[in-house]
């Protein structure tokens, strides 16, 4: 394991431990969940009783490879604490998430939770979002026309492809990578986005997270929204 997962995977277990008896849990997507996801798969097997509504198909695929209950939005309307990862977090604790093209359904899980925990290692923190090319989803249809709109914003859109192919969602949409460089009002360019017709969510996350758990070298650090 190299330093970097070796930090991804001390916040994820650190996660775990706040997760008590008969909480329902939306559960977040990427490289740094998966190590929650297996601590939290152990508590199951010790007796933890939760249960998760997962925000992607492979962490769904996770979940079920570690033994953890899942259950969906037709059975419950709130959850009690959401996990995720991130792709940028700033002081404010806005982020920056979607690099694994899962924003929308985390969205949807995150936001639906009482409380919201990120996990990220030590890399992920900057003192301004836009570093990493904001992730938006559009719905395929007009995506060109969408990307030369989003451009005249100031930035520099692609569509994202895996292996050669156009990478499509979850929920069958594409992704446009925007290269903002730096993003000085995260809220203000979530609403120009929203605003146009074929976006269908950002990657901009605000005003959710209330805490942050930071793997670095040989630490955990915890930060708590003041
Ligand atoms: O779509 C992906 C998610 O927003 C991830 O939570 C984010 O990209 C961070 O992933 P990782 O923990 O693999 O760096």
């Amino acid at each position: 394991m190299n330093q970097v997962d070796f930090k991804k995977k001390a916040a994820g277990e650190k996660a775990a431990e706040y997760i008590q008896d008969g909480m329902v849990i939306g559960l977040g997507s990427g490289s740094t969940m998966y190590w929650m996801l297996k601590a939290l798969g152990q508590k199951v097997r010790e007796g933890l009783s939760i249960q998760g509504i997962p925000s992607s198909i492979k962490t769904e695929n996770w979940a079920r490879e570690f033994g953890i209950p899942l259950t969906n939005f037709e059975k419950v309307n709130r959850l009690d604490l959401a996990i995720d990862g991130a792709d940028e977090v700033d002081p404010h604790f806005n982020l920056i998430k979607g690099g694994g093209g899962s924003l929308l359904r985390e969205k949807i899980v995150d936001q639906a939770a009482d409380h919201f925990i990120v996990v990220v290692d030590d890399s992920k923190l900057v003192d301004e979002l836009g570093a990493f090319p904001l992730p938006v989803e559009v719905v395929s249809f007009g995506w060109q026309l969408v990307k030369y709109r989003i451009e005249q914003l100031g930035c520099q859109a692609e569509l994202r492809k895996r292996n050669g192919e156009v990478f499509v969602t979850n929920n069958q949409n594409y992704i446009l990578d925007c290269q903002f460089n730096v993003i000085k009002k995260p809220e203000e360019l979530h609403h120009k986005l929203k605003q146009m017709l074929g976006v269908v969510e950002t990657g901009l996350f605000f005003n959710m997270t209330d805490r942050v758990i930071i793997g670095k070298d040989n630490e955990v650090k915890i930060q708590e929204r003041s």
